[in-house]
């Protein structure tokens, strides 16, 4: 018997769900770091800067001095499994891995640096999947992160004859199922402390300014998820942007300056979240869990704690499977 040429014998993946997240060095040493920061950095999604005038600063000053310097930072954090962003996003696609059941491919890519977006969507292509969905794992909407992923992957597809069709994950700052799981994943953090902290305090990253004004409904996002997360904890949340880079103006109020200036308004105790990244990765463990806790001990903090983000948590996961099957609906 002659099967028909679009009846495949052997059942094949049908759908791919392709999580995508920053980016992180191969390795912490600073031809790894820099090589990263300059395909990061150079993408105009991020530095909204003219290249004429922007490309001489990156090559000239900042690739020269940052590489060395935020290798050091990589190195305080890095892990077994190597950079933690790439180990928790690793980690969250493999949770995910049977989620959906046999006609669904489970697998994940870097907007910078490994595993690249264009080749994790050739080799879905290459399993079969006609429908991918295009997951950027960024609870708040931004020009430097969701879209910039999702310019990735569409950009792959231009050099595609027979092309996936794609849907992509909206963002989901307000959605109920993510404020829960940041709520209950809080709960737990809390409830582990052997101390009572004065303060709550959610930081996110920051960006520039000026990009707000320009339309970027990045700091918009933020707030509604702190004001739903406060609600839904019943307490107030100090909310504040970390990680300025530039000589621009960035959202505000900055996070190491709160974080010096809250024991002088007599919060001597602080937990602090990161509810804006879905993995823990240098910005947190460095940034919040190293360097914050130093300035707010040096100002007169007692008590200091860091709550990890989702993660591949099992309330993390739950709440990824969650947004993605609404995504796969009429698909499966
Ligand atoms: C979660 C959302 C993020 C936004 C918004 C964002 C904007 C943004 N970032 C930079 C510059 C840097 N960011 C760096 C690291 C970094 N940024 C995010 C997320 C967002 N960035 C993550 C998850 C990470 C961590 C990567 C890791 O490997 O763990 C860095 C590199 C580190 C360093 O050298 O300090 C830079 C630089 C800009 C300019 C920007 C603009 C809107
Ligand atoms: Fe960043
Ligand atoms: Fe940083």
């Amino acid at each position: 018997m002659t099967l028909p040429v679009d009846h495949p014998i052997v059942a094949a993946p049908r759908i791919g769900v392709l999580l995508i997240n920053l980016g992180t060095p191969d390795a912490p040493d600073s031809p790894s770091v820099k090589r990263y920061l300059k395909q990061f950095l150079s993408d105009r999604r991020v530095v909204e800067i003219p290249a004429l005038l922007w490309q001489p600063i990156l090559r000239g000053i900042i690739l020269n001095t940052r590489p060395k310097k935020s290798a050091h930072a990589y190195g305080l954090v890095w892990g077994p499994d190597g950079s933690p962003l790439a180990a928790n996003t690793k980690a969250q696609a493999a949770a995910l891995k049977d989620a959906f059941g046999a006609d669904v491919m489970v697998d994940y890519a870097m907007r910078y640096g490994n595993p690249a977006i264009a080749d994790r969507l050739a080799v879905m292509k290459a399993a079969g999947c006609d429908r991918v969905l295009i997951a950027p794992l960024y609870p708040q909407y931004c020009g430097a992160t969701t879209a910039t992923a999702n310019d990735d992957a569409f950009r792959a597809l231009m050099d595609m004859r027979w092309q996936p069709a794609l849907r992509t994950l909206p963002p989901y700052h307000d959605d109920a199922a993510y404020i829960a799981a940041l709520k209950s994943s809080i709960d737990t953090s809390l409830a582990a402390l052997d101390f009572t902290p004065d303060a709550l305090m959610a930081s996110f990253h920051g960006m520039p300014e000026r990009t707000l004004h320009m339309g970027d409904p990045y700091h918009c996002h933020c707030r509604k998820t702190a004001r739903l997360l406060g609600e839904a904890m019943g307490r107030d949340l100090i909310v504040t942007f970390q990680s300025r880079f530039g000589r621009a103006k960035w959202l505000g109020p900055a996070t190491d300056v709160t974080l010096a200036a809250l024991p002088g308004q007599g919060v001597k105790k602080i937990a602090i979240v990161s509810p804006g990244f879905s993995s823990d990765c240098l910005e947190t463990l460095e940034e919040l869990a190293i360097r914050g806790r130093e300035s707010f001990i040096e100002a007169g903090g007692t008590h200091f704690a860091y709550l990890p983000c989702l993660n591949a948590s099992p309330v993390g996961v739950a709440m990824l499977d969650h947004l993605i099957s609404r995504e796969l609906s009429g698909w499966l």
